[in-house]
Order: structure tokens, then C-alpha cells, then sequence
């Protein structure tokens, strides 16, 4: 990551409500190109929020989400997929009657409709080969096991040339050897330029891949900085442990 780079996603103050309840209130972080970001946080803290409103599945009740200098809160998904944020699913849902092949040429397509981006679009064959999917290629995605799912899921992002990726719990569920396998390509995606922001419990994994983390309680940042320096920090304890664990 070079530290110099300006953000290519800042978002500032950012509130969102459910009926009365603030799952997000008054959140601002920013990530920039090449940057592996980890949002973590206890359950409930917001994690997902931030991602579905980011990505344009919900729109914020406040605040802002400025990408690429363009401020793009409560733009619908389809329309961020074009200009350059793609994301992964906690629960993967691919077309199950397609074959992988066909999910992720449906990607292919839509993302080429994206028009001129800064990077040429992926092919098949290497999408698939760089995914472990080449066995599975012509089979229906209702067969494959939870971690091709999650592959799936995302190549489908991949497809489309994000500029921001946004990961949620991507290694859940994952063996260890997989999850030493997809930290390295996480790793190697970043060092294409591309902005990634991850949301996982795996402490040991968020560890393995970010170069700094956000620490989420009840919808606001409690910490920014490396994990390293976040497990040492009380109110960062108190919320993963509770307070009579915290001193
Ligand atoms: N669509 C929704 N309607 C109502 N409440 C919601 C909705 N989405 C999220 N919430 C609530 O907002 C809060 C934050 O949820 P969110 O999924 O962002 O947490 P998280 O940090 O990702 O948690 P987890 O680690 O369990 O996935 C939770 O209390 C959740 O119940």
C-alpha cells in the first residue's frame, strides 16, 4: 500500500436507521487504491451496514460516501458496479440453475457494459483457474460446496473490474489451508491498485491480510489503526470481552 495515495472512497458522518434504531451513527473512515481495509467489530456493530449502504443496496439517512471524488450515496447498486464498487455476500446467492461457467459470464457481460475501464477485463479461463472453479465450470452453482459458492461469489465481483471491492466474511467457513490460499490472492488483488474492504471475524486472518482496521461498536468507530495496536487498546477489549474482562 503507498500511504500517499489520495482516498478513493471516503465516507463521512454516515448515518443509517432502522425505524428508530441507528445501525450506523455518524461513521467516517476512508480507504485508498491498494489499501486492504478490515472492519471489525462485535455482532450487531454495523459491519454489513456500512458495506450495503457503500455498495448502494440501502441508502444512508445521513452523511456522505464520496468515490473516485463523486459523492454517490443512495445511488442504486447496478449504477455503482459500472462506475467501480463491486462486493461479495455473506450468503452467496448465484444463479443455482446456471452452470459456474454461465454465472460468471453473466458477470463478464454486465461489467463489460461498464464501458472503458482502467482494467482490462478478466478472462474466463483465468477467472476460473485462479478461483479452484476449472473442475466445477460446467456444473450447476446449486452443487457446489459453501467455500466454491463464496468463490463464485467472488469471481461474479471480479468479473466486473472493481476499483473497490467489498468482502463480507469472504474466509467464514473456510479451512485453514484455503484461508492461507484467498489471504494471498486477496494480498495479490490489492497490489493491482484495487481498494479492498473486508468485514470477517477471523481475527488471525484479518491479522494475516489488512493494513489497518476499523473498529466498529454500535455503529461508530471506536479505533482506526493496525490490528496489532487495536488488541492492546481498552475500549476496543471492552467491547470484544465486556467490561468485567476489560481491566
Ligand atoms: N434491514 C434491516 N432491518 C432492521 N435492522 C437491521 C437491518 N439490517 C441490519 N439491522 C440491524 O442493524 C444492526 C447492525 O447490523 P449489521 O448486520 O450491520 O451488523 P454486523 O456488524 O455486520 O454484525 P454481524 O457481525 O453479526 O454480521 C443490527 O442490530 C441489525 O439487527
Amino acid at each position: 500500500m503507498s500511504p500517499d495515495k489520495s482516498p478513493i472512497l471516503k465516507v463521512s458522518k454516515l448515518v443509517k436507521r432502522f425505524g428508530g434504531f441507528y445501525a450506523l451513527d455518524g461513521l467516517s473512515f476512508h480507504v485508498v487504491p491498494g489499501e486492504i481495509l478490515g472492519l471489525v467489530g462485535p455482532n450487531g456493530s454495523g459491519k454489513t451496514t456500512s458495506i450495503n449502504v457503500i455498495s448502494g443496496l440501502y441508502g444512508p439517512d445521513g452523511g456522505e460516501v464520496v468515490f473516485d471524488g463523486a459523492s454517490i450515496g443512495g445511488a442504486a447498486s447496478h449504477k455503482l458496479v459500472h462506475r467501480g464498487i463491486n462486493r461479495t455476500f455473506q450468503v452467496p446467492k448465484p444463479f443455482l440453475s446456471l452452470t459456474v461457467r454461465q454465472n460468471i459470464q453473466v458477470a463478464l457481460a454486465y461489467g463489460q457494459a461498464a464501458g472503458d475501464a482502467a482494467a482490462a477485463p478478466p478472462s474466463m479461463a483465468q477467472l476460473l483457474e485462479e478461483y479452484r472453479l476449472k473442475e466445477v465450470a460446467d456444473r450447476p452453482a446449486a452443487d457446489l460446496n459453501s467455500a466454491q459458492q463464496k468463490m463464485l461469489d467472488l469471481t461474479r465481483a471480479l468479473a466486473t473490474r472493481p476499483r473497490l471491492l467489498l468482502l463480507d466474511e469472504l474466509a467464514a467457513g473456510l479451512n485453514p489451508a484455503e484461508l492461507d490460499w484467498i489471504a494471498g490472492r486477496i494480498k495479490a488483488l490489492a497490489a493491482t491498485g484495487m481498494a479492498i474492504i473486508v468485514v470477517e471475524h477471523l481475527m488471525g486472518f484479518i491479522e494475516q491480510i489488512t493494513d489497518r482496521v476499523i473498529v466498529l461498536n454500535a455503529g461508530k468507530e471506536i479505533f482506526e489503526g493496525t490490528l496489532a495496536t487495536a488488541v492492546h487498546e481498552p475500549q476496543v477489549i471492552e467491547v470484544f470481552l465486556g467490561g468485567e474482562h476489560a481491566h
